[in-house]
């Protein structure tokens, strides 16, 4: 292999040109529907006068005019797909003594909801890359302040001296200890039994202390007495209001840190920034820009690997694979950063909430790559620093790798500690480009996709990378109302941005691909789709109850349209899934998880939206939560819905069933006993659209009426669903 071959290659994707000539002949379907529903609603008044149900025609033209836009608009990503090949290999031979500094942020932020057990796995497994150990600086970020974590991070300190020896010796994959030894309960061949044995005792040990400490809520003062750190939590420290924190645990430059095998350990330091009453904190956007500038004050590294404390490294030879994509000499000074998807390690057989995304994770998001506009996701990304603070790309760019120029080798590591907390401070943000053009940007729930988009506004191409195995495994949310609060969030802040200054149409203009643009604009415009969704959902429905046709008749032309878009969209769909890994059960379940999230997640966040366009509230982050009781685990485990409350959403949730059945059993009552051929025909359509929703709803009315668990629907529930869906149907329909 020789000098000057690239570091990495794109490929497009074969057979685009097929699927673009099948997507037209799906367009012209939706012109057609489109077609159909302005000329009835134009021309056919006196028909109308005896049948009635004019408004309802209008708004499913709407509602089909919003569907077939949005349709159009999630073309863009399909046309465009590549994939990417970095050579390892070659880097190796080029770059094996230049390698860069490396600064891994972990952020995390409530010791209960992310238990710290879960948090120091993921910092083990970081520190465990296949990389020279001197040249990593791992970085936690606590923004619970919490002196639990802090102890699960020294302990993890010392573990680390047996754990990354032991994870280099015998090639272990991966290199979460908690992962690893729940795969394998009998060591591997290529592991020695003994040191097997020995390290899973160390690792059981210590996790037992950190639980055992949690158990008493209260560090012990015998604990305390290790480590000068914990003087920080005086009796006035509490999670919002609180002086910088800054414990530098492992000192990468000391000769004396070493693992059990004589080599260097990477740095390793606890950061827990200000935090006082009346100060906007912004959630993890403030954390990240923190910990940046932090770290540029310790190890100052070129490149930025940025993960949430659940998703820890599946490989330890990624950041190898990454630095092909930064230090290419043809293409390399371009990406700004390297993201991976977003995959986990706690999903069913059949992904009952959908938390996969595999067709959004091998089409989509290489879709979008294809206009060098791969989305920033927010965990699992590889940064360059420059590109990050703020930094315009400019063609003569050229980036300083030499590790020992950056790096301050002077500084003690309470004058580092000093000096970082100054850096650290609620104020020190005032006044800067923090927020707005430095580092990730303030005010948005989804701080990850709009600071994406701003540095691909400065001219920088990101890269999107989605190896096998995985990089990242996390924790996808495993109970319902989890991942539709997940949504919500996501939603809500992507369709803030769609409303914002950074509405990628206009901030977007002339500095990303219309392609790019449009690609946004699928996940910005999640939110409004809620009310379509609503409107298919039961207006079609109470219209069958009334005895209203919206669909042409089985015997007229224009019924093919209706079939064609409609079988033709979900047999790609399927084939799509199957192609990316789905299974058709879980195809299936995301079919209903989309209309769940659309008509819960979706509306509350469309609502919030508004109120926050109006100033009446404020950007707030509502953490995912990571842990479960047994019982809860198990119904997740067998892929039993989990409800278990009464949330306004599951009530909504429980009324559209409720309001189906109602709907598909009167309306077929009423056609029964009419014995009218004709209006049969004519409302065959509707009750197939009916008869799909309530089977897609089927694990809502197995909550409702037949299961006794903790996690079914409460009969509050029940009986507020059974009298708004009764009094809907009474409601006359115009
Ligand atoms: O005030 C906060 C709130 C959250 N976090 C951290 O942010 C991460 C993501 O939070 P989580 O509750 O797990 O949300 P997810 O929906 O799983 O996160 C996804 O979506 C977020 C944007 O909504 C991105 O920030 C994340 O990187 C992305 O994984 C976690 O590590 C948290 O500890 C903070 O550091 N400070
Ligand atoms: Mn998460």
């Amino acid at each position: 292999m020789g000098r000057g071959e690239a570091l990495f290659e794109t490929k497009r994707a074969k057979g685009r040109e097929v699927y673009k000539v099948f997507s037209s002949t799906i367009f012209v379907g939706i012109c057609l529907i489109w077609f159909y529903r302005l000329k009835n609603i134009l021309g056919r008044e006196e028909e109308e006068e005896e049948i009635g149900g004019r408004w309802a025609w209008i708004g499913m033209f709407g509602t089909e005019l919003w569907f077939g836009l949005y349709w159009i608009i999630t073309q863009s990503v399909r046309w465009s797909t590549v994939y990417r090949y970095p050579f390892k290999d070659r880097l190796f031979l080029r770059f094996e003594d230049k390698l860069p500094g490396i600064d891994i942020f972990v952020c995390t932020a409530d010791p209960t909801m992310e238990p710290p057990t879960l948090v120091i796995n993921t910092i083990l497994s970081v520190m465990a890359y296949n990389y020279p150990s001197e040249k990593l600086s791992v970085y936690l970020s606590d923004d619970g302040c919490s002196d639990l974590t802090f102890y699960a991070l020294i302990e993890a300190s010392r573990f680390s001296k047996h754990w990354i020896p032991f994870c280099k010796k015998f090639k272990v994959e991966p290199r979460s200890p908690q992962v690893f030894f729940d795969q394998c309960s009998n060591p591997e061949d290529n592991v020695d039994l003994q040191e097997w044995v020995a390290i899973k005792e160390l690792y059981e040990d210590m996790k037992m202390r950190i639980e055992s400490v949690i158990t008493r809520v209260a560090i012990p003062e015998e604990v305390k007495s290790q480590h000068k750190g914990f003087s920080e939590w005086n009796s006035e420290v509490t999670k919002g209001n609180h002086q910088p924190i800054v414990q530098i645990l492992i000192d990468g430059r000391d000769s004396n840190a070493v693992d059990n095998d004589g080599f260097r350990l990477p740095t390793l330091v606890y950061l827990a920034r200000e935090k006082r009453p009346h100060r906007l904190h912004h959630f993890k956007a403030g954390a990240m820009n923190a910990l940046i500038r932090v770290s540029s004050e310790i190890s100052n590294g070129p490149i930025i690997l940025n993960v949430d404390c659940d998703m820890y490294s599946n490989n330890a030879e990624t950041i190898r694979e990454v630095l092909c994509f930064f230090m290419d000499e043809e293409r390399g000074h371009q990406t700004s950063y390297v993201q991976f998807p977003q995959n986990y390690n706690n999903l069913t057989k059949h992904d009952i909430y959908s938390n996969s995304y595999r067709v959004v994770n091998k089409i989509e998001q290489c879709g979008i790559d294809g206009y060098d506009a791969a989305l920033y996701c927010g965990t699992g990304c590889f940064h360059r620093r420059e590109s990050l603070c703020g930094r315009k790309y400019t063609e003569d760019f050229k980036e300083d790798w030499n590790f020992e120029n950056r790096r301050n080798m002077n500084r003690t590591v309470s004058e580092l500690e000093e000096a970082s907390k100054i850096v650290a401070t609620c104020s020190y943000e005032d006044g800067t480009k923090w927020g707005k053009e430095m580092g990730l940007v303030y005010g948005c729930a989804v701080e990850d996709i709009i600071t994406g988009l701003t540095i691909q506004c400065r001219g920088w191409k990101p890269i999107y990378y989605n190896p096998e195995p995985s990089a990242f495994l996390g924790v996808a949310p495993n109970t319902l109302e989890q991942a539709l609060i997940q949504h919500k969030r996501w939603s809500e802040g992507m369709f803030q941005i769609f409303f914002s200054k950074y509405c990628p149409f206009f901030y977007g203009h002339g500095k990303i691909k219309f392609g790019a643009q449009m690609g946004y604009c699928i996940y910005l415009l999640w939110a409004p789709n809620s009310f379509p969704t609503h409107y298919y959902l039961i207006i079609p429905s109470l219209c069958l109850l009334h005895g209203i046709p919206l669909f042409p008749k089985l015997s007229s032309p224009w019924v093919l349209p209706f079939a064609y878009v409609f079988l033709a969209k979900y047999a790609y769909s399927l084939v799509e899934g199957l192609s990316c890994g789905e299974t058709i059960k879980s195809w299936w379940n995301l079919q209903r998880t989309w209309m769940i999230r659309r008509t819960t997640s979706y509306l509350f966040a469309f609502m919030d939206t508004i109120i926050k366009q109006l100033g009446l509230s404020q950007t707030t982050f509502v953490i995912t939560s990571k842990v479960l009781d047994d019982g809860a685990l198990k119904r997740y485990e067998q892929e039993i819905f989990e409800f278990g409350s009464s949330s306004s959403m599951f009530t909504i949730l429980a009324t559209l069933a409720m309001l189906n059945l109602f709907t598909l059993f009167g309306g077929i009552m009423k056609l029964a006993l009419d014995m009218q051929g004709g209006r049969l025909e004519q409302l065959v359509l509707q009750i197939i659209l009916n008869a799909l929703i309530v089977m897609v709803n089927i694990p809502i009315y197995q909550a409702l009426f037949f299961r006794s668990d903790k996690g079914k629907l409460p009969s509050s529930v029940l009986l507020l669903s059974v009298f708004l869906a009764s009094m809907a149907c009474l409601m006359p329909i115009y």
